[in-house]
């Protein structure tokens, strides 16, 4: 049985494989709530065969949003039509998991293939965005951000607590936090976007502190027998990758401690001056550290689209989970074409059984 198809216990959920579908904005909800489009999305993925399906970064409040199309889990009807997602997402076979975040400096976004860039402030949809200090981005997202008042970091932080009752009521069993990709919790943590001078800036414990009081504010939230995770930026190739990466790794084991289960790996992105290394499974070696100095379950992301390199980097131990994103969206139904190159058996029953048993008759060709 290749490694990659071997099932992954975590508190008293199981995945079917290693396999996950990671969060990917699809940009298309109307005022935060999800339609057609991310229940067919959704669906499609879980039938394909993936572990786990996490649900794109769903916003805490409305100013979290990355763009306007982004979805969201403040209100109860928001959370009402991600309930049915959650369950065909099970009834399929995965786990539903979903992200929740605050985009921070870079929210107030044009949708990625209108414009990828700051929303001009006269446009009526345009909003004021929040961030630990008044540092623009830069480049495609240069607007100044508002400065976080002390009464602003309390409200996000409670906003994500209410966001995470409401995942919960609405049947996800798996949470991640959105700690990456320069939005606001990687702010808080980046030297880049953090330049306050009060017990949220300064040292690493103190750019460590809003995600820690996060984590915090959620575990009271989130049922303690399921998987409470976070897709943290722990590095930022930017030139000072070992110190960012040592001031990660201590942060992660402070995770830990305070009950976080896995950390999805991923990279800050809190520059658009960074010299991101990209390549097949480039983050595996970074994750691999990660793993074995902060004692946590890993899972990561990037390059990693072929059956062969994901099934060794589960396989020679560095990952717990494969976060295999655009493949998925080239083919749902990855899951499937991983098993028959990897020569799984009963390959064709990684998929639903109405499926399967066409797929398994009248075979022409192995
Ligand atoms: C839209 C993103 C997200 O939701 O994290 C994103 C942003 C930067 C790089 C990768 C993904």
């Amino acid at each position: 049985m290749p490694g990659l198809f071997s099932p992954f216990e975590l508190k008293d959920v199981t995945l079917r494989n290693r396999i996950a579908v990671p969060p990917m904005c699809q940009y298309s909800a109307v005022d935060g709530v999800s339609n057609d489009w991310h229940r067919v999305h959704y669906n499609s993925l879980a039938r394909g065969g993936a572990g786990l399906v996490i649900v794109e970064a769903t916003a805490v409040s409305p100013e979290g949003r990355i763009t306007p199309g982004c979805l969201g889990l403040w209100n109860d009807e928001q959370a009402e039509k991600l309930a049915q997602i959650a369950r065909e997402i099970k009834a399929a076979g995965a786990i539903p998991g979903i992200q929740i975040g605050h985009a921070g400096r870079k929210a107030s976004a044009n949708l990625p293939w209108e414009g990828d860039d700051h929303i001009v402030k006269t446009d009526p949809r345009s909003w004021e965005t929040l961030s630990p200090s008044a540092v623009a981005f830069g480049s495609n997202l240069p607007q100044v951000p508002q400065e976080m008042t002390l009464a602003d970091i309390a409200r996000v932080r409670n906003d994500f607590a209410d966001a995470t009752r409401r995942a919960r009521e609405a049947g996800f069993e798996w949470l991640e936090l959105h700690f990456a990709h320069g939005y606001l919790a990687q702010s808080f943590f980046s030297v880049h976007a953090n330049q306050r001078q009060d017990q949220y800036g300064g040292n690493a414990e103190n750019r460590g502190r809003f995600l820690l009081e996060t984590l915090d504010a959620v575990r009271h939230q989130w049922p303690e027998n399921l998987p409470l995770t976070a897709r943290f930026g722990v590095i930022e190739y930017d030139g000072r990758d070992e110190e960012t990466l040592s001031e990660a790794i201590d942060l992660t084991k402070k995770f830990r401690a305070n009950g976080l289960d896995l950390l999805s790996v991923s990279v800050g992105f809190s520059t658009p001056d960074s010299n991101i290394p990209w390549g097949p499974a480039f983050l595996a070696p970074v994750a691999v550290r990660v793993k074995r100095e902060a004692n946590i379950a890993v899972a990561s992301a990037w390059g990693i689209d072929a059956p062969l390199i994901a099934n060794q980097t589960i396989e020679k131990g560095e990952l717990d989970l494969v976060m295999v994103g655009k493949a998925h969206l080239a083919n749902p139904n990855w899951t499937y074409q991983a098993a028959r190159d990897l020569k799984k058996e009963q390959a064709s029953w990684v998929l639903p059984a109405p499926y399967a048993h066409w797929l398994d008759r009248y075979r022409v060709s192995q």
